[in-house]
């Protein structure tokens, strides 16, 4: 990848910090999308994401990722129209995209989950922003989180999140739930009989971190393991440590059928695993070589 790709495609998305501290644009933190006032500087932004992200994402992206893309109204030519989404998504899995202005507070966002509704922003990145972004913007949430939603075992798992967040929240374990979140909906892998792909919305959007999360020796590639990785800090605007990898969707199924109140207490008293850390427990595909993390501690 030549230098100026490498520089302006890794972007990063920040996520769920510093959750909305604005005053409520309304209710349930829904606006409406304002899809005509779009500018053509700002279609011209998601067209050179869309293409280089598709290009690159061909064998690396899974299989119901690739379909998801295939049926939804969402191409190169224009940031897409959420209204145009949420027509095909509720005929196939009843999910509908709603506009945010950003981050949501938390028990908003689960909210919506939980009904089906993917709150997305509807602002894209400024032309120089491609490295870094504070917020997931419409590239990051239609593009990478909106594919997936046309999969009924994953349409089913979000919905179930959305539930399970309110659960958590009611018991103040939301940091490790979202660990679980953020180790597959965000920065999942997926064992395919073709080999290893991404269906984690953190990577899809990311044109650095979906050659990084397959390609680089450096690194951890482990098997999914709920309380393992319940356990299990990350990062929030770098590449990841580790990744965690699914034998197929279905699995994300088991995660509804757990009651992980019980979970949720027995990790209490155990220390929290950092993000390069490997256990003897663990089943290991790839045991990376930290190359990339190492070097930017000594840098
Ligand atoms: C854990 C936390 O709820 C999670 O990160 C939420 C917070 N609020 C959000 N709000 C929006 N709009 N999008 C998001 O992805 C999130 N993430
Ligand atoms: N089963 C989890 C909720 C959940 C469902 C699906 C995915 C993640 C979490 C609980 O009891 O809290
Ligand atoms: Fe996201």
């Amino acid at each position: 990848m030549n230098a100026n790709a490498a520089s302006a495609s890794t972007d990063k998305v920040k996520h769920g910090l510093a959750a909305a501290d604005a005053a409520p644009p309304s209710p349930d933190w829904t606006i409406d999308q304002g899809w005509a006032n779009y500018t053509a500087e700002e279609h011209a932004v998601w067209k050179t994401l869309f293409e280089r992200q598709t290009k690159l994402l061909a064998g690396r992206a899974c299989d119901a990722f690739v379909a998801g893309m295939r049926d939804l109204p969402m191409g190169p030519d224009e940031i897409p129209d959420f209204r145009k989404l949420s027509a095909v998504l509720m005929q196939q899995t009843g999910w509908q995209v709603v506009a945010v202005p950003g981050l949501v507070p938390d028990e908003v966002f689960f909210e919506h989950l939980a009904n089906r509704r993917f709150p997305a922003g509807n602002f894209i990145r400024k032309p120089h922003e491609l490295d870094y972004l504070e917020e997931p913007d419409v590239f990051h949430d239609v593009f990478g989180h909106v594919p997936m939603l046309m999969n009924p075992v994953f349409a089913d798992y979000i919905q179930a999140y959305g539930a399970g967040g309110l659960k958590a929240h009611r018991q103040g374990m939301l940091k490790n739930l979202a660990r679980v979140y953020w180790y597959t909906v965000e920065f999942g892998l997926v064992q395919q009989a073709d080999g290893l792909r991404i269906y984690g919305a953190g990577i899809a959007s990311s044109y650095t971190e979906s050659i990084f999360c397959l390609d680089d020796a450096s690194p951890n590639r482990i098997r999914f393991e709920l309380e393992r990785v319940m356990r299990t800090n990350y990062r929030i605007d770098d590449f990841q440590e580790v990744y965690f990898v699914l034998n197929n969707l279905e699995e994300l199924l088991e995660l509804d059928r757990i009651d992980f109140s019980p979970i949720y207490a027995r990790i209490q008293a155990q220390p929290e695993l950092q993000p390069g850390d490997v256990l003897d427990t663990d089943q290991v595909l790839h045991r990376g070589t930290a190359a990339y993390h190492s070097a930017k501690r000594h840098a």
